[in-house]
């Protein structure tokens, strides 16, 4: 697992965006060969969202050939509400660059089977040859998508029951009213993001050093199940100072003593090296 720890929220943004960027850049996607993403929602992705959407609208960045698949959506709650991630993705991403409306993928929480929905979002996937890089958040219990402690983590796409904790903290987009919240979530499982050829999880804020610490120092465990992707082959965090509160100072002086090699991997690709 790579750890890359920046100083704040609009360094770790930007860090995680122009690694997308750039593996997007590098793969060089065309008809025949899209790149395929994965996407969050949540707070978290914003800042990271709006440096995609700069780099596209200087022209660095095409989503012309890039299918994306989004991690989970609430189940019951209006495509057109404001608090729907199909709101959420179309206000804060999708309508700000070129991505054909026919390739990005969101489930689809009022389907009239939505266990068949579930089933179809993976068999989609699969179609278009899997996921190339999943970029995941967490919530502060250390869940992945809506992958609640103690969901399998071999989980494939299903319905899941929100933990109370989930509920609360998503309050806040809804008023602060939990009797708003959706109370269930369709949601990617922890074996389909595994299934990607690489991850990357965006953490940021105190209120997640604890999950970071047990993702990162403890072992693997069903109870935080952002922890699996120790398992993983090419796994990167990205994540500020204050997410890292958790961590031994060992564990943090040794990821930031990499940090010059991290960096090499979000270097601009047009810009020609002088030396
Ligand atoms: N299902 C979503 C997760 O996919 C997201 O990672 C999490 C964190 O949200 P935030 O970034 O607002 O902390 O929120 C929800 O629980």
């Amino acid at each position: 697992m790579r750890l890359v720890i920046l100083d704040d929220y609009d360094s770790a943004s930007e860090w995680a965006a122009k690694y997308v960027r750039n593996r997007i850049k590098e793969f060089n996607p065309g008809p025949d060969k899209p790149f395929v993403l994965g996407l969050p929602t949540g707070s978290t992705p914003i800042g990271m969202y709006k440096k995609l959407i700069q780099f596209h609208k200087e022209g660095q960045l095409s989503f012309e050939h890039v299918i994306t698949f989004n991690m989970d959506e609430y189940v019951g709650l209006a495509v057109e509400h404001p608090e729907s991630y199909h709101s959420y993705m179309w206000d804060n991403f999708f309508k700000h660059i070129n991505i054909k409306p026919e390739h990005a993928h969101i489930l689809d929480g009022n389907a009239t089977d939505l266990v068949a929905e579930c089933d179809r979002f993976e068999e989609e996937i699969k179609k278009v040859g899997g996921v190339e890089l999943f970029i995941g958040g967490i919530g502060p219990d250390g869940h992945i998508a809506f992958n609640e402690p103690g969901s399998s983590l071999s989980s494939r796409t299903r319905i899941k029951s929100l933990a109370v904790d989930t509920i609360l903290a998503n309050a806040k987009f809804f008023g602060n009213d939990i009797s708003k919240v959706p109370k269930a979530a369709l949601t990617v499982g922890v074996g389909t993001v595994m299934d990607a050829r690489e991850v990357m999880i965006v953490i940021t804020g105190a209120h997640k050093s604890f999950a970071l610490y047990k993702a990162v120092e403890e072992g693997v465990s069903h109870m935080w199940t952002v922890s699996a992707f120790q398992y993983h082959k090419k796994c990167t965090i990205v994540c500020d100072e204050d997410a890292t509160l958790e961590l031994r100072v060992k564990t943090v002086k040794y990821f930031k003593g990499l940090m010059e090699v991290h960096n090499q991997l979000v270097k601009d690709l047009d810009v020609k090296e002088t030396q």
